[in-house]
Order: structure tokens, then C-alpha cells, then sequence
């Protein structure tokens, strides 16, 4: 029904005021974020950019007019669609050059020029002389010099109609060439949502017309509706509103022929319209009805272009625009849903590098300081054990070079100048019998060392790179990563390749000469020798005789000592300033990963939830109700019709009753969603906000999942076989054991959250508590009996769900629903608690398997590390059950 239009626009009207609202909360928490915590540090500040510009396209994006706007082969076309949604003759049918033309609603009809800008040209119009029901022509018709472009008259009609209600426009833009298109509709129709429509009046579209179609296929990449109209539709659309009995013979005449002319106008048309591809071979203006009405279930982001002709006009146009709005709706909300999601998966993330740095920093600390601790020990051992030994390498070196000195001679006289003084020489001699000397004790350090950079300085320098990366401001000049290249190139310089080219050899060189000047020698005076050959042989002699080896080693040692202790020292102070940096910023990181956790997550899963839950809305509507089917303490769960493929059904409608549950319910909405399908978890499909429960002032959320058959509490009541019940055991586990696999804890392990289908195999359900372990605060939460004792103390991780699968196990094996006598005695859970703190567990009954009993105590032990991993307690399982299988066909 046409009338039915105004309906549609408020629909969509309605929407884009729900995500314009979510937008700006996103906006406002996306400006809290970045003003007060400044975790872009951790979030990226790439990403940070790319929402934010997403989302100001979507804030652009959502206030978009929505508008009809018409295009068509000829003016005469344009005129015949508009008349017939109007239901009356508004426009001339034998006109052309059309200017641009609006038509909205108004009290009063009225009808004048304006510039587009609501800025009225006085100008005397031919309807303003009188009367007038349709549009006189020459108001339509464009004047010769009537631009396009800038400054371009409008004629704006005003109506008061019905269809026009709700802010429902008719836009027809002027006649111009398809050349012209781009331009006049970029100046004239900005920051509009069209519903084009492309009206036909001929058995044919001509090559201008496919020209302008595709034009207008590139500037708007959204589906179109042909329509094909008869010459006499008006005529058609008023005798196909009428019933067949009250119509002449004569007009029963008119009709048919009219339907058969029609029928071949319309068979044509959709052929080339095929043949161009701008409409499927599977679309049939006769199935249009069936067509639009699935599109409306497999509603996505790309819909096809539709075709009709003008009989279906009245019942099938507001469908079209309806799967528009809402297809324009779902790709809104979809995207916005996608930031908020996108965010929320960055945040964890983010709480996950939190709580490692926070846990691993300390660590990393204690470690790097145990491993300079022995880099030092040993470097220190090395240089005074291998005083004896760099004792004989000079011994053996000078020995060498004593027995080789016509060699150094020889080797000196091929390099040296041949006019030089006596000093010089003596000095240059010298030199050359250091440098070999030095060469052989270097290389020897250089052999011991090397293996030290292996084994230490590696890791070491890894853990300390790593510190030091993660410490944003570092105090003092000296890293302590610098000091521990100092430690270790101090005294033996390992980084150098060649022992030659050591800059420790220049030192050892120096040092030495300073030594050797500090012996009484013969060359030593400024006296004049003849550098003849028997003078410098006796230069080497006496300096290798005046050099004592165990003294040279003794300072070689003690001068590696004194580089490597200093050094020691340097870094014990760079590493003191490096621990107080970090743990000043780990304090900040803490808090930064609490205000995640506590605010901003929370925060954007609420606003997740809200756009995920409007995308769930618009393509799958509100599940229907059937009856009740069980109450928990946070929500009502019912059975309700098939939902989005969903059959059978189920719901859990929950109202959180302040912001602190409609953040809870949201971190919970969130996990469960991201859990990818498992055959042992019921698997949350959708969620619907239901804004209008309670009168519109609490609203509910209804999380939308596969209905189950009863839960394991029914189950047990109802009686299930041993088999059975070990089945169901294997499938909680590895439910458990997926859960974890994926970074969640449950929290809540309990009979009624184990779903059963209807062969009895089970589903974990209820993810209320579940959570990332980064997430989690030490919040106590949980069933009482179920609660692992260290839940109270606040610091606990996933083995709490081995403890509860213990006590689960505890009833599976049992058999029966009924508390453990010895929990049953307690009059509170505190008294409950303290018992379980002290080491009461449910009693051994007499016909438990011993198997199973020591399964349940090994998951029940006090000490979270005593539990057995869930990798060892499944195969268990399987063996107890095998063994009950054997047992049951021994037994038959
Ligand atoms: N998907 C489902 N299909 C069939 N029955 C269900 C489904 N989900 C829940 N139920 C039934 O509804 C009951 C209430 O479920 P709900 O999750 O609200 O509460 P609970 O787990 O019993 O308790 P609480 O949430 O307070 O810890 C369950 O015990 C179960 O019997």
C-alpha cells in the first residue's frame, strides 16, 4: 500500500535516531579514552585514526535525507509514475525540459520557485492565477537560459497527501543531457539517501536512456527500480483497485486489451533490461511479489535492482523502499557494530599485554640481575685464573721472538723509513715486539670470552633490551644494558673480530709501554747510537730481558678486574634507576588495565551490544514468544518461534537493573558471541533490545540461542544410565577444555548451566561469568557449592572450573540432585565456605567407582596446582566410561 510509505521513512527515521545516539556515546567514550588515559600508546595510534574517521562517515552518513527520487526515459514517464503514486493527475503527461521539482507535504497546497536553498524567487507562476490540480506546464518547463548548475530555480509543490507524510519527498531532478547528470545532481541533491526509481514508458529503452542509466549507475551505487508504465496506467491503476464484477463490459474490454498491450510492453522491456544486466533472468515482474518478500529475509548489504510494472505499483513500491531503508540501516549498524567490536577486541588485548608486562617485568628484573651477577663472578674468575696462563703465552712469545729476532729485524727494516733517529727506532722496535706479544694474549682472551657471549650476554641483552624498550623514559646517561657491554668488552673487548684490530690491544699496548718505561733500559737515553743491525738485535734483547712476564700478566689481570667491577657497579646503578622507572610505570599500567576493564571495556561491549543487537533487529525482527521455561536469578528463559534460521528457539530476556548489569550483561554478550560454534556450547546467536519493557523505562535484553531439552539438574532428577551420565561428563569437559583453549574462564559450572539435547549429550550454557583470565578483577563470583576456595580470596584462575567440574562429577556420579551430606548441614554460606576451607568435600558415597572418586578429589584439592590439567582428566573419562560399556554388555 502506498499509504504505507510514510510508515517506512518513520522507520528509518526512527533507527538513525538510535545510532545517532549510540555514535556520539562511542564518540564521547572514544574522546575519554584518548584525553584522560592516553592508551593509544598501546591501542596503536594508526588505528585510533581509522575509527575515528569511520565513524565520522557514519555520523555523516546517517543524516542522510530520505528521499524518492525519480528519474525516467522522458518527462512523460516521470509524470505517469508520480501520478500514479500520487493517485492523482499532478503532472502534466505531454511535457518536456522539466525543471528541477520537489514535491513534499504541507498543510496547504501551494506551489512556487525557489534556489534550492529555500530561498524563494518572486515570480509569477501560472498556478498562482487560480485553481489548479495538475501542474501548469510552462511552471515546469525550464527557460532557455535557466541554468543548471549554480543558482538553479526549484519547483517546489506543496501537498497535503498522504503519502507525503513523515517527511516523504519526491525529488525529479531537471531534463539534461547524461553528460550533464553528474554535475547538476552533485550541486543539487547532496547528503541524500535516494530511492530511485527509473520510470519507462516505451517497449524500449533507447541509447540515451542506457547511457544515463549507467551515468547514474556510477554516482549511485544502489539498487534501482524499473518501472514499466502503460500509457493509460492511471486508467489501470484505478480499475485494478476496483473489484471485476463492478466494472461495464465495455471497460472490461479496455482492461484486457490494455493487459495484453502492457504484457508485451512489459516482456520487452524486461528482456533488454536483462540483457543490459541491470535486473536477473530469475526476476519476474509477475513473482515481484514472491521475490520481495524473501528479499526482505535474506536482507543484505547488496541488493539486487528490482522491476515492475505499474499494476504492482501500489502493493510492491514501499516494499522496495522498505528493503532499501532497512538494507541502508543493517549496513550502518553493521559497521558501527564492527568499530565497537574491533575496539572491544583491541581492548582485551591490550588488558592481555597489560597483565603479562605486569606480571613478567619483576621477572625479567630478578633475572637479568642473576645473570650479570654470574657474568661477573665469572669474568672475574677467568681474569685471575688465566693470570698464569696469559703468564706463559708471554713467556713463550718472547721466547719466540728472542729466537726469531732476525725475523722481526727483517720485518721492521721492510716497513721502517731508512732515515730515522736512534729514539725513533728504538721506539718503532718497540712497538713491533708489543704488537706481537699483545696479538698472542689477545687471541687467547678472545678464545675465552667468546664462549661467554654465548652463553650470557645473548639472553641477558635480550632482557634487557626488552626492559629497557618498555621503560618510556630512562634516566642517567648509562643504560644497563650499555653498562653490560662495558662488563664484558671492558676487559676483553669481544665484540672486535681480529685481534689486531682491538682497541684493547692499544690499551694493553699503551699500558705496557707505560710499564716498560718504568724499567731502566739502555735505549732509554737520548744518547746517540748507530742504528746499525747489531744495535737494534741488541734493543730486542734487552727489552725482552728487561720485560717480566708474570709481572705483565699480573697487570693485564688486575687492570681486566678493575674495567669489569666498575662496570659491575654501573650496572647495578643503571639497573636500580631501570626497576624504579618500571615500577613506577607498572603502578599506571595497573591502573590503566583496571580502568579497561572496569570502564572503558564495559562501555564499548554496551554500546556492541546495542549495535549489534539494532543489525539483529532490523534482519530478523523481535522473537515471538511461546511459553516460559525457566528462571534463573539474573533473567526469565523462554521457548519462542524460529528466529534468524534458528528452530527450535530459545530466549533469555534479562533487564539489568542499573548501569553496573547492563555492563556486566555486556562483557557477557560479548564473549559469548566471539566463542566460535563448539558442539559442546550452546551458542549465543543474537540479541534484541526490547525498548519498550517495562513502559520503556527498563528495557530487556533478549539473548537469543538453540532451545535445549532440559538442563542436567532435570536430567539427574528424572533419572539418566551411568552411561549416560559419564557421556555427559566427557561433554562438559570438553566443553570446559574449548572454553579454555579460547582464554575464558567459566566461573559458573553447575548442573542447570549443562544443557541436554535430545540424546542426552550436553552443552555448556550460561556464560554470565564467563571471562578472559586478563580480564579478570578477583570478583567472587559463582554457586556456592561450586565455588573453588580460593575464588574468596579474590586471586584465582581457570582451575576454579576444575574444582567445580569435581563437585559436578560429585552428582553425576551419585546419580541424584541432592546436596552432599556434608554441605548439607551448613546453615549459610559462610558456614559452607569456612568448612570447604578447612577441607570438607561432599563424602565418598558407597557405590562410587574408585576411579571416579579419585578423579573428583584430585579436581577438588585445595591447592589450585594439585588439580589435574583437563587434557588428563578427559582421558581418564574416557577410559572410566569404556570400562562401564564393557561392564553393561558383560553384564547383558
Ligand atoms: N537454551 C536453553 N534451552 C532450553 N532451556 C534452557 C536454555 N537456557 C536455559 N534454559 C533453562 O532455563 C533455566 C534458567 O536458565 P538461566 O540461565 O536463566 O538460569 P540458571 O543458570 O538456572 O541460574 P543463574 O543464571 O541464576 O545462575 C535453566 O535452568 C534451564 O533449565
Amino acid at each position: 500500500m502506498l499509504s504505507e510509505i510514510p510508515k517506512e521513512f518513520k522507520w528509518y527515521l526512527k533507527h538513525c535516531q538510535s545510532l545517532r545516539r549510540i555514535i556520539q556515546e562511542t564518540q564521547s567514550s572514544l574522546n575519554d579514552i584518548n584525553h584522560v588515559l592516553q592508551i593509544g600508546i598501546f591501542l596503536g595510534d594508526i588505528c585510533e585514526q581509522t575509527f575515528t574517521d569511520a565513524l565520522e562517515q557514519l555520523a555523516v552518513k546517517i543524516e542522510r535525507e530520505p528521499l524518492l527520487l525519480i528519474f525516467g526515459q522522458s518527462c512523460h514517464a516521470k509524470a505517469l509514475f508520480v501520478n500514479i503514486l500520487l493517485g492523482q493527475n499532478i503532472l502534466p503527461t505531454a511535457s518536456s525540459q522539466w525543471r528541477h521539482v520537489t514535491i513534499k507535504y504541507g498543510p496547504t497546497k501551494s506551489i512556487h520557485l525557489t534556489l534550492g536553498n529555500e530561498i524563494e524567487i518572486v515570480e509569477n507562476l501560472k498556478a498562482h492565477e487560480g485553481f489548479w490540480d495538475c501542474i501548469p506546464e510552462e511552471d515546469l518547463r525550464r527557460g532557455d537560459n535557466e541554468s543548471l548548475l549554480d543558482h538553479c530555480p526549484s519547483l517546489e509543490v506543496i501537498l497535503k497527501h498522504n503519502v507525503l507524510k513523515e517527511n516523504v519527498k519526491i525529488l525529479i531532478p531537471p531534463d539534461c543531457s547524461p553528460n550533464e547528470l553528474g554535475e547538476v545532481l552533485e550541486k543539487v541533491m547532496e547528503n541524500i539517501l535516494p530511492v530511485i526509481v527509473y520510470a519507462v514508458s516505451e517497449n524500449q529503452l533507447s541509447d540515451l536512456n542506457i547511457q544515463e542509466i549507467r551515468n547514474l549507475k556510477t554516482i549511485y551505487e544502489i539498487p534501482f527500480l524499473f518501472v514499466s508504465l502503460a500509457d493509460n496506467c492511471n486508467l489501470e491503476a484505478k480499475i485494478s483497485s476496483m473489484s471485476t464484477e463492478s466494472l461495464t463490459e465495455s471497460e472490461k474490454h479496455v482492461v484486457e486489451s490494455c493487459n495484453q498491450a502492457s504484457d508485451i510492453k512489459l516482456g520487452c522491456l524486461r528482456d533488454q533490461l536483462i540483457r543490459l544486466g541491470y535486473i536477473n533472468s530469475e526476476l519476474d515482474s509477475d513473482k515481484t511479489d514472491e521475490l520481495l518478500s524473501k528479499k526482505s529475509f535474506c536482507l543484505d548489504c547488496s541488493l539486487d535492482n528490482d522491476f515492475m510494472s505499474d499494476k504492482l505499483i501500489n502493493d510492491k513500491f514501499n516494499l522496495f523502499i522498505r528493503n532499501i531503508l532497512k538494507s541502508t540501516v543493517l549496513k550502518l549498524a553493521g559497521c558501527l557494530s564492527q568499530i565497537h567490536s574491533d575496539y572491544l577486541r583491541k581492548f582485551i588485548l591490550c588488558a592481555f599485554d597489560m597483565a603479562r608486562e605486569i606480571q613478567i617485568t619483576p621477572r625479567r628484573i630478578l633475572y637479568a640481575q642473576d645473570i650479570e651477577y654470574k657474568l661477573y663472578k665469572t669474568l672475574m674468575k677467568i681474569a685471575c685464573e688465566q693470570q698464569e696462563e696469559i703468564t706463559a703465552i708471554i713467556q713463550s712469545t718472547l721466547q719466540e721472538i728472542k729466537s726469531n729476532v732476525a725475523e722481526v729485524l727483517e720485518e721492521y727494516s721492510s716497513t721502517s723509513s731508512t732515515q730515522t733517529s736512534p729514539k725513533v727506532v728504538t721506539m718503532e722496535i718497540q712497538q713491533l715486539v708489543l704488537k706481537r706479544l699483545s696479538t698472542s694474549v689477545a687471541n687467547r682472551i678472545v678464545k675465552s670470552v667468546g664462549c661467554l657471549q654465548e652463553s650470557f650476554t645473548g639472553t641477558l641483552k635480550r632482557c634487557l633490551e626488552s626492559l629497557e624498550r618498555n621503560c618510556h623514559e630512562l634516566e642517567g646517561n648509562l643504560s644497563a644494558s650499555d653498562a653490560v657491554k662495558q662488563i664484558v668488552s671492558a676487559a676483553y673487548n669481544i665484540e672486535l673480530k681480529t685481534p689486531t684490530s682491538f682497541s684493547v690491544v692499544h690499551t694493553f699496548v699503551d699500558r705496557l709501554r707505560a710499564l716498560l718505561n718504568t724499567f731502566t733500559s739502555p735505549w732509554s737515553s737520548n744518547s746517540q747510537v748507530h742504528c746499525n743491525l747489531q744495535w737494534q738485535l741488541q734493543v730486542v734483547t734487552n727489552m725482552i730481558d728487561s720485560l717480566s712476564a708474570s709481572k705483565l700478566a699480573k697487570t693485564i689481570s688486575l687492570q681486566f678486574q678493575e674495567h669489569v667491577k666498575s662496570s659491575h657497579e654501573s650496572f647495578q646503578s643503571a639497573m636500580r634507576s631501570l626497576e624504579n622507572q618500571l615500577s613506577g610505570q607498572l603502578e599506571h599500567t595497573e591502573e590503566q588495565r583496571i580502568a579497561i576493564r572496569k570502564r572503558h571495556a564495559p562501555r564499548f561491549a554496551r554500546l556492541a551490544l546495542e549495535s549489534t543487537s539494532l543489525c539483529d533487529l532490523v534482519r530478523w525482527g523481535m522473537p515471538k514468544q511461546i511459553k516460559e521455561i525457566g528462571r534463573g536469578q539474573y533473567g526469565v528463559v523462554s521457548s519462542c518461534e524460529p528466529w534468524g534460521n534458528i528452530n527450535p528457539c530459545a530466549f533469555k530476556s534479562v533487564v539489568p537493573p542499573d548501569d553496573r548489569h547492563w555492563n556486566d550483561l555486556a562483557m557477557e554478550f560479548y564473549y559469548t558471541r566471539t566463542i566460535l560454534e563448539h558442539p559442546r556450547i550452546v551458542k549465543l546467536r543474537g540479541s534484541v533490545i526490547d525498548y519498550s519493557y517495562g513502559g520503556g523505562s527498563s528495557p530487556a535484553v533478549l539473548l537469543i540461542m538453540e532451545r535445549m531439552i532440559r538442563d542436567l539438574y532435570c536430567g539427574l532428577r528424572n533419572g539418566l544410565s551411568w552411561q549416560t551420565r559419564l557421556r555427559i561428563a566427557i561433554d562438559v569437559i570438553e566443553g570446559i577444555r574449548y572454553l579454555h583453549s579460547q582464554g575464558l574462564v567459566h566461573r559458573d559450572i553447575k548442573l542447570k548451566n549443562v544443557l541436554l539435547d535430545n540424546e542426552d549429550r550436553a552443552k555448556l550454557t550460561d556464560f554470565g561469568f564467563c571471562i578472559p583470565e586478563a580480564m579478570m578483577s578477583g570478583s567472587i563470583v559463582g554457586t556456592p557449592v561450586h565455588m573453588a576456595p580460593e575464588l574468596l580470596s579474590g586471586r584465582y584462575d581457570s582451575s576454579v572450573d576444575v574444582y567445580a567440574f569435581g563437585i559436578l562429577f560429585w552428582y553425576i556420579c551419585a546419580g541424584q540432585v541432592k546436596l552432599p551430606t556434608h554441605f548439607d548441614q551448613f546453615q549459610n554460606k559462610e558456614q559452607l565456605w569456612n568448612s570447604v576451607r578447612k577441607g570438607i568435600r561432599p563424602e565418598c558415597l558407597s557405590y562410587f567407582n574408585r576411579a571416579c572418586w579419585n578423579l573428583m578429589e584430585q579436581c577438588w584439592a585445595a591447592e589450585p596446582s594439585d588439580r589435574p590439567l583437563l587434557g588428563y582428566v578427559q582421558p581418564q573419562l574416557e577410559q572410566i566410561y569404556k570400562n562401564a560399556i564393557l561392564e553393561s554388555n558383560q553384564d547383558s
